[in-house]
C-alpha cells in the first residue's frame, strides 16, 4: 500500500478500552506508518476535551495525518476537535458514513462512542477508514474549501446574533 498514514489515537476514560484495541490494530496495519497515543493511559483522568484537542492539534500541525478518538458517545471528542482550526472531525458508526467522512468531507478525524457501537464494528470501521483517500480533484473539494474559507475569514470573530 502506498501513502501510509500517521495516526494519533486518544480517548477519555469512557473510551479507553476501545482505544487500546484500536491502537493495537492500527499499529499492526500495513497502511499505518506511525501511531501516536495522546492518552488517556490506564490511570485515566483526562477529560475528553483535553485529549481531543491534543490530538487535533497534532493533526493541524501536520505531525499526524489523521486521528481516531473514542469517548462514551464519540460526540464530545468530535465537538472539541472541531474547535481546532483546520480540523474536520466526525462521529460515524456506519460504513457509508465512514466512507463519506473521507471522500465527501475530507475529515481528518473519526470518532467512535464506546457506549454506542460494538467493539468488532468499531474495529471493522477503522480498517475501512484506512482505505479511503480524499480526492482533491473531486466534486466534493469545492464544498470542503468553502468550509475552510469561512473558517479563515471568521477566525477569532464571533458571529453577531
Ligand atoms: O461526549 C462525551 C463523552 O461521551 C464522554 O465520554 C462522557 O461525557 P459525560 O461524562 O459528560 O457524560
Amino acid at each position: 500500500m502506498t501513502n501510509t498514514l500517521r495516526i494519533v489515537v486518544g480517548s477519555d476514560d469512557a473510551g479507553f478500552d476501545y482505544k487500546e484495541v484500536l491502537k493495537a490494530d492500527l499499529s499492526a496495519h500495513e497502511g499505518v506508518s506511525e501511531v501516536f497515543d495522546v492518552g488517556v493511559d490506564a490511570a485515566g483522568g483526562s477529560a475528553y476535551p483535553t485529549i481531543a484537542i491534543a490530538a487535533a492539534e497534532m493533526v493541524a500541525r501536520g505531525e499526524a495525518d489523521r486521528a481516531l478518538l473514542v469517548c462514551g458517545t464519540g460526540l464530545g471528542v468530535a465537538i472539541a476537535a472541531n474547535k481546532v482550526e483546520g480540523i474536520r472531525a466526525v462521529t460515524a458508526h456506519d460504513s457509508f458514513s465512514v466512507e463519506r467522512a473521507v471522500l465527501s468531507n475530507n475529515a481528518q478525524i473519526l470518532t467512535f462512542g464506546q457506549r454506542v457501537i460494538g467493539l468488532e464494528l468499531a474495529r471493522r470501521l477503522a480498517r475501512e477508514w484506512l482505505e479511503y483517500r480524499f480526492d482533491v480533484a473531486s466534486a466534493s473539494a469545492d464544498k470542503v474549501a468553502e468550509i475552510t474559507e469561512y473558517e479563515h475569514a471568521h477566525a477569532g470573530s464571533t458571529p453577531e446574533s
